[in-house]
């Protein structure tokens, strides 16, 4: 499977997906906010330093959405972005409305 086939299928298919750096500091927050807000709705995660294809799914992802950083969440197939809008998403209830959708 091809990375751009990975990242889509890991899209299209998991309701919550984030793409992440096991040591990343914003990816542990994100990952605590959807493990503490959505507790039913257990996150595919992705953690791009721990996979040989890892860069290959960074630049494809900043092609896609222009975002090279990690984390990139994915929610039914919306792009939220990073930490910083994924916590602002949760605030302002745009998150809770994508993972109800
Ligand atoms: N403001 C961004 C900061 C994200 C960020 O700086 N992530 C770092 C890792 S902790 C990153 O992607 N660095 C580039 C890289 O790892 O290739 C957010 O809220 O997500």
């Amino acid at each position: 499977m091809s990375v751009k086939e990975i990242v889509e299928q890991t899209i299209a298919e998991n309701k919550i997906a984030i793409f992440s750096k096991s040591w990343c500091p914003y990816c542990k927050r994100t990952k605590a906010l959807f493990a503490s807000e959505f507790p039913d709705e257990a996150p595919v995660i992705l953690e791009l330093d721990e996979r040989e294809d890892g860069d290959a799914i960074q630049d494809y992802l900043e092609q896609k959405t222009g975002q090279r950083s990690v984390p990139n969440v994915f929610v039914n197939k919306t792009q939220v972005g990073g930490n910083d809008k994924t916590q602002a998403a949760f605030q302002n209830g745009e998150l809770g409305r994508l993972v109800s959708q």
